[in-house]
């Protein structure tokens, strides 16, 4: 399955650092279908099924699901969308360059990747907070602290790895809500 350029729009950056929520916004605005990577595994562990005991295992110790297993459910979720949707925004995806690779020979090439960036000590203090609602398994310190150091790892390289075909728009996600937005509106805004 091969999806065009201008219908492909990656949301990236740290834990923490508001991609959920410019997504839901620009999803308000725009109407992309958002596919949040994080969502779809959570989804899969919901469900109780063998596989996402196993992902639930693997998320809880901060550590990155196999890439194949993404990508499949992200394929997936995209079909599943194909007749309605004006776009799609992949929020959280590629993790690591080599993700970035396989989706770009499956899928294609994105049109735009927001770099929604935010100071470490900013996403550890807004996981924190978000992790006494959230009941989500991964919002604890000490699997914050495995998921940074992973993103600085193996995440920011895939940033440096788009920088080369000029589609990375870096968002200062340290400012409030609505002036991120404002940044977020301007950068898809220039692809029309
Ligand atoms: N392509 C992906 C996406 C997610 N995960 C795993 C590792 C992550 O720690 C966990 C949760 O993913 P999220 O994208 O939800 O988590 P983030 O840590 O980026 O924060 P958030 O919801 O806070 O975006 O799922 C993965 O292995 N591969
Ligand atoms: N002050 C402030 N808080 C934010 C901003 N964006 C997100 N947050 C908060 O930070 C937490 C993490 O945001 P989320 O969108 O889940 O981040 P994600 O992990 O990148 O998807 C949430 O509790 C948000 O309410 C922002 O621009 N400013
Ligand atoms: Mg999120």
């Amino acid at each position: 399955m091969r999806i065009s350029t201008e219908d492909k729009i990656l949301s990236n950056g740290g834990p923490g650092s508001g991609k959920g929520t410019q997504c839901e916004k620009i999803v308000a605005k725009y109407g992309y279908t958002h596919l949040s990577s994080g969502d779809l595994l959570r989804a899969e562990v919901a469900s109780g099924s063998e596989r996402g005991k196993q992902l639930q295992a693997t998320m809880q110790k901060g550590e990155l699901v196999p890439l194949d297993t993404v990508l499949e459910m992200i394929k997936e979720a995209m079909i599943a969308k194909a007749d309605v949707s004006k776009g799609y925004l992949i929020d959280g995806y590629p993790r690591e360059v080599k993700q970035g690779e396989e989706f770009e020979k499956k899928i294609g090439a994105p049109a735009l990747l927001l770099y929604v960036d935010a100071k470490a000590e900013t996403m550890v203090k807004r996981l924190m907070k978000r992790g006494e609602t959230s009941g989500r398994a991964d919002d604890n310190e000490e699997t914050i602290k495995k998921r940074l150091d992973l993103y600085y790892k193996a995440t920011e390289p895939v940033i440096a790895y788009y920088e080369k075909s000029g589609i990375v728009r870096k968002i200062n996600s340290e400012l409030p809500v609505d002036e991120v937005f404002a940044i977020v509106e301007k950068a898809i805004d220039e692809l029309k």
